[in-house]
Order: C-alpha cells, then sequence, then structure tokens
C-alpha cells in the first residue's frame, strides 16, 4: 500500500536509534522490522526480538531489500520483513546504518522517512555504549571501524532527505519525536536543516 510509511532511523553507534524506535513502538504501536546479522548477540538480546541471528551460510540465504557488512559483520533487511509489519500498522520503522537509509531512499521514496539521529559530541557514544554494557573488545573494534566514523555525519546523498534528530538530551528529543511524527502522520511536510 502507498499510504504504509517506514520511519528509517540511522546515525552512529550508541546515537540512540533502538531507543527512539523502542519509543515509537510503546507510544504509537510501530512495530519495528526485525533485521538480520552474523554479529554475535549481545547480554539481554534476543533472537527475533533484537535481530535474526544469523551463521554466515543461514544468513546468505535469506532474499534482502539490502545488506551491507558493518564492522566485520553482516546485516540485511527484506521486504517480507516490511510486509510483516505493515501487516500490524501503516507506520513501522526500522534501525538501519546510513549505507542502508540510502537504499530505503532510492528504493522506496517518499514512503521512507528517514531520521539521521545526532549528538554534539560524539564522544559521549563510547560512554554510551560502555553503559549499555557493550563488551570493551567489541566497543573498541567498532568505535574504529570506517562504518562508525562514516555515520558520525550525515551523507550527501541524505542531504535535504532526511530529518536530522539531535539527541543529546531525551527528554527533549521525546518532544522533537512528537512533533516530528504527528506532522507526518498529518501530511505536513516538516522544514528540514
Ligand atoms: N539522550 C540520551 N542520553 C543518554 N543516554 C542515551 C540517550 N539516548 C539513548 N541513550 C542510551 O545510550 C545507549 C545506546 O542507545 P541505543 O542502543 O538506542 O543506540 P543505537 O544507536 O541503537 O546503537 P547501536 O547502533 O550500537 O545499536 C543505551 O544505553 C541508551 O539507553
Ligand atoms: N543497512 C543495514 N544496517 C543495519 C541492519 N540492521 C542493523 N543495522 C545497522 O548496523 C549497525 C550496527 O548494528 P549493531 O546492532 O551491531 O550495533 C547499526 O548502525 C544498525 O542500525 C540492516 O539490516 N541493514
Amino acid at each position: 500500500m502507498k499510504n504504509n510509511k517506514v520511519f528509517v532511523i540511522t546515525g552512529a553507534t550508541g546515537v540512540g536509534k533502538t531507543t527512539i524506535a523502542r519509543y515509537l513502538q510503546d507510544n504509537y504501536r510501530m512495530p519495528r522490522v526485525i533485521t538480520h546479522t552474523t554479529r554475535a548477540p549481545r547480554d539481554r538480546e534476543m533472537d527475533g526480538v533484537s535481530y535474526y541471528f544469523e551463521n554466515e551460510v543461514s544468513f546468505e540465504k535469506k532474499h534482502f531489500l539490502e545488506r551491507v557488512t558493518y564492522a566485520g559483520s553482516q546485516y540485511g533487511s527484506s521486504y517480507e520483513g516490511l510486509e510483516l509489519a505493515w501487516q500490524k500498522n501503516p507506520y513501522i520503522t526500522i534501525v538501519l546504518d546510513t549505507a542502508g537509509a540510502i537504499t530505503y531512499a532510492k528504493e522506496l521514496g517518499e514512503q521512507a522517512i528517514i531520521i539521521f539521529v545526532t549528538v554534539t559530541s560524539p564522544d559521549v557514544l563510547v560512554e554510551r555504549v560502555q553503559v549499555r554494557g557493550d563488551d570493551p573488545t567489541a566497543v573498541k573494534q567498532r568505535v574504529s571501524s570506517p562504518e562508525f566514523l562514516r555515520d558520525v555525519t550525515l551523507p550527501t546523498a541524505l542531504q535535504h532527505i532526511a530529518y536530522e534528530l539531535e539527541n543529546d538530551d531525551w527528554s527533549r528529543t521525546k518532544v522533537r519525536l512528537d512533533l516530528l511524527v504527528n506532522d507526518i502522520m498529518n501530511g505536513r511536510s516538516i522544514p528540514q536543516k
């Protein structure tokens, strides 16, 4: 259905993408599209909830709309995943790296609402993922990856397409998010930076 929309939440590791998707699920009943990855689950992550956790063989058997390598692991999302979520609600979310967000903007056009999440000082990102309980070795590898460094800045291909959402202070982020969601749901266009 053309009226179906997907909020694509993108940005660097630890910036708050999953937190935002959870907020939209809890407050607007927007289901999150579950994507596939070959990386190992973190503490408290569950298969079929956080991700579909795959091995290299099972990953290759999926039918992906797009797939990327991020910090040495594979990630991918499918049309089937989108359709499954759209069966529950015309507004859904997906959390992607910026390469995936660019593909969604190209493939889905106006059906994809791209939200690029930022923080004023990227130094806080390491602290946030440490507080989240990520393994210190994995954090070190992640923050030195080219994908992490790339995703801190809005890519040229998403300029004038993505809404930039600063997430320094969660209580302020929620207010801006509510305004953005209500504008989209009411068919208003939002001025972009
Ligand atoms: N505004 C905020 N201020 C402080 N901490 C925050 C804020 N937003 C989210 N967090 C916390 O930062 C940590 C990382 O957030 P989250 O898991 O949502 O990031 P992410 O962008 O999805 O990361 P990743 O790409 O690594 O999965 C979590 O512990 C979350 O509770
Ligand atoms: N392009 C895609 N990016 C994805 C997908 N699933 C998750 N992601 C992004 O990968 C990085 C790393 O995720 P993490 O959970 O290991 O921290 C992050 O930016 C996710 O948003 C996908 O299917 N396609």
